[in-house]
């Protein structure tokens, strides 16, 4: 998903493709800190954040429906009228565990889901729909050090690495990787544990969690050339601490 773009002088150069969140939670856009459920800061309407975030470059957006990974309901009538607006590519998580529920997600007509929680507790059906869907199924490695969590990160799902080389074999196209020590802190990201991430799978990465500054893009920039694809940002955007035309511009080469 990085941007290719060929040179005069050698093989393809790739920059890394940033993917602006807007995480919906009782049908307003919102913000948690480390994923904790009651730390939510609103930022209104979801479709106008999704709208701004297209104007300002981005080339994909990063949809999530808290409701349902947290379990407490959903917002896919919201979420769906989210994607379809997009001219943007749309990944899609939160609460996509089964058949129905896939259905409805790949119906919005988003380029890929991430599957969280399914990926710890139904590994048989995660396998069959990689298989069913290749490139549009993408798994999102939540962890605290390297325990994966699932149900809305309340419950401990296994070993980060395990679980990896499970979906690697299982033909797994993509991975988002997310340090939920991180997530909504605005502290940096986790560059070590993308790099051990990329030295174990040949798939590609995409970094969540902890981006606060233009330099710490730039960082995760530095890891393209081992794996890693794209970045989630996510409050610093909210917060200000730069405009997505920056950071377009910072990770552009
Ligand atoms: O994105 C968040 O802040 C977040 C916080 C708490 C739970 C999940 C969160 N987001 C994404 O939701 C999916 C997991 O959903 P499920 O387990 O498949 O239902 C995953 O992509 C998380 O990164």
């Amino acid at each position: 998903m990085s941007t290719p773009s060929s040179t005069p002088y050698g093989p393809s150069v790739h920059t890394l493709e940033l993917l602006p969140a807007v995480d919906v939670r009782d049908g307003q856009a919102v913000r948690l800190v480390h994923g904790e459920s009651g730390s939510e800061t609103s930022y209104g309407d979801p479709l106008e954040a999704a709208l701004n975030w297209q104007r300002a470059g981005a080339r994909w957006l990063h949809l999530v429906d808290l409701d349902a990974a947290f379990g407490t309901g959903d917002n896919r009538d919201r979420i769906a009228e989210v994607a379809r607006a997009m001219d943007i590519e749309v990944e899609l998580s939160g609460g996509i565990r089964d058949d129905a529920s896939l259905a409805a997600a790949l119906a919005t007509g988003c380029r890929r889901v991430n599957l969280g929680t399914a990926a710890l507790e139904t590994p048989e059906w995660v396998a069959k729909v990689i298989a069913e869907h290749g490139d549009r199924i993408a798994v999102g490695l939540d962890v605290r050090g390297t325990t994966l969590r699932g149900r809305g990160w309340t419950r401990d799902g296994g070993d980060l690495y395990e679980t990896l080389a499970r979906l690697d074999s299982e033909g797994c196209a993509r991975y988002v990787v997310t340090d939920i020590n991180k997530d909504g802190t605005l502290k940096g990201p986790n560059l070590e544990l993308l790099r051990n991430v990329c030295s174990v799978t040949d798939r590609p990465v995409i970094a969540s969690g902890g981006v606060s500054s233009l330099d710490d893009l730039r960082a995760i920039a530095t890891l393209v050339p081992e794996g890693v694809e794209g970045a989630i940002v996510g409050k610093a955007l909210y917060a200000e601490a730069f405009t997505l035309e920056e950071a377009l511009e910072a990770v552009s080469s």
